[in-house]
């Protein structure tokens, strides 16, 4: 018997203490790897959404992915995969519609690649069409018909699960490049001052803005209201049909050749340029069908000239500066309140002003006008042995659009020397292309709510630090009232 209790003593691991104190730790330990574990993500799984934008100048496909998981909208979407589809846009097919949805067939099986077999038939898939089709519908609305059937039945029979396809309204697809820009940005979750939206495309053109002192009664149809995440908006949009970069060149051509047949010696190309165009071509749009002169039948030579100061008065043609019934306007009688940045330009805004090296923010009005002038200046084999890489049909309009751009901007919308500044030209934000077509998902696929969806108090990191260290401070706590409540833990074992 003294010896078994000899043996007992001589253990310290035996005594009630320790085996409490080793409960203690078992217990924190466990504690802490639950808490660790269970509120740790889960493997993220993806879903997936298509929106093809078939634009006037080329129809492109999207491809969007946010996480599976994150259905309370707590998740961005993002885009995973683009495909430009080639030829031209899905209105250049009025004659042969067929074509129409053939040429959507590459791309549409890129897309099977890229988003998971098991995803496919719960990917939904939409078409958007712009300005290209809103012109084909007003000229020509049976032809237009068709291609969207031919457009249908190819779209129809991949997979995917099919929405349908639809011509946008101006006012959409301004209101959904502004959504896309700021949700992009995470300005409508935070609550932040919103970014404006400059679009510009081949056959038309988009400003979109939230300004304080916008009246909504002087033009209710310029008007959108959201309520997203928990904040009202009341957004100013409005998209000018035959605005896009393509349309104005054949309005400002049109302008210029308007006595018939013979040469024009053009200020927005370059000194040297020289091209045969077709006269008929030029007039094959509703945006300039009604100022075809009579005789408008053959070929006329197309010079150029460089001048950016006489551009800007060809350009300024365009424009009708003439009447407004509203407190202010920007152009041809449109209403616009006033201007309140910051605002982000892009498509054809980027596409123009990158090539130029013209996209630095900080580059002052002048200096941006003073390198234009030069540039528009340069004869044109020095441009075509400068840029070997760029399409000839690209680097002929650079100095056309660029000046048409400023134009646009200062005249057209009023942008001064100092507001100027506070325009950025953007391609894309946390790689995905700004554009109408995320803004346009997320709309249809309500994934950004209305009411701010409820959040956990804590991020998954402070979560596991407080309970870590609430766990220490207890294990610490515990063996100092151990001290005060058993005093012979403080003593060494005596040796009988
Ligand atoms: N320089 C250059 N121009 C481009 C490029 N991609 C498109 N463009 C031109 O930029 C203009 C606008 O293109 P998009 O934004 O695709 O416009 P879109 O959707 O065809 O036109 P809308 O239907 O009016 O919206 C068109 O004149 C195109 O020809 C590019 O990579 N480089």
């Amino acid at each position: 018997m003294s010896a078994q209790r000899e043996m007992k003593e001589k253990n310290p691991w035996h005594t009630p203490v320790t085996i409490i104190t080793v409960i203690g730790v078992i217990a924190i330990v466990a504690l802490v790897t639950v808490a660790v574990l269970q509120n740790r993500p889960v493997l993220q799984k993806y879903k997936y959404g298509i929106v093809l934008d078939a634009g006037s100048s080329h129809t492109a496909l999207y491809i969007y992915e946010w996480p599976a998981e994150k259905d309370n909208n707590t998740g961005r979407a993002e885009q995973k995969y683009v495909c430009k589809v080639k030829g031209k846009g899905i209105s250049s097919y009025a004659n042969t519609p067929v074509k129409a949805g053939e040429s959507l067939n590459e791309c549409m099986q890129e897309a099977k690649m890229q988003v998971p077999t098991k995803r496919h038939h719960e990917t939904p898939l939409y078409l958007g069409a712009t300005a290209g089709m809103r012109l084909l519908n007003m000229e020509n609305s049976s032809a237009s018909d068709k291609v969207f059937q031919a457009v249908e039945k190819a779209l129809q029979r991949f997979p995917f699960s099919y929405q349908g396809a639809r011509i946008l309204s101006g006012q959409e697809e301004g209101a959904f490049g502004w959504v896309t820009v700021n949700y992009l940005d995470d300005r409508l979750k935070q609550g932040l001052e919103t970014t404006g939206a400059l679009d510009l495309g081949g056959a038309s053109t988009q400003i979109s803005f939230v300004s304080k002192n916008y009246d909504i009664s002087e033009s209710p149809s310029n008007s959108v209201t959201f309520r997203l995440y928990g904040n009202d908006y009341n957004l100013y949009t409005h998209s000018f049909l035959c605005y896009g970069k393509d349309q104005v060149l054949r309005m400002a051509l049109a302008h210029q050749t308007k006595s018939g047949p013979g040469t024009i010696l053009d200020p927005c190309f370059h000194p040297g340029y020289l091209e045969l165009k077709d006269y008929s071509l030029l007039y094959d749009s509703p945006c300039v069908s009604d100022r075809k002169p009579q005789n408008a039948t053959g070929t006329f030579n197309h010079s150029g000239a460089g001048n950016f100061k006489q551009c800007q008065e060809v350009v300024k043609k365009v424009f009708n500066f003439t009447s407004c019934k509203y407190s202010r306007c920007s152009f041809n009688g449109v209403f616009q309140p006033p201007l309140q940045g910051p605002f982000g330009a892009f498509s054809a805004y980027y596409y123009v002003m990158d090539f130029l090296k013209l996209t630095d923010a900080t580059m002052p009005l002048k200096d941006v006008k003073e390198k234009l002038a030069n540039y528009c200046a340069t004869p044109w084999n020095e441009i075509v042995k400068q840029h070997p890489e760029v399409p000839i049909k690209y680097l002929a309009e650079y100095c056309f659009s660029g000046t048409y751009i400023i134009t646009l901007l200062t005249d057209g919308y009023n942008f001064t020397s100092e507001s100027y500044s506070n325009i950025n030209f953007i391609k894309k934000i946390k790689n995905s292309d700004a554009g109408w077509t995320l803004g346009y998902m997320l709309n249809l696929t309500n994934m950004i709510p209305a009411e701010a969806p409820d959040s956990p108090p804590l991020p998954h990191a402070g979560y596991v630090t407080i309970i870590t260290i609430s766990a220490l401070i207890l294990f610490v706590l515990f063996i100092l009232s151990l001290r005060f409540i058993c005093p012979s833990f403080q003593k060494t074992p005596h040796i009988v």
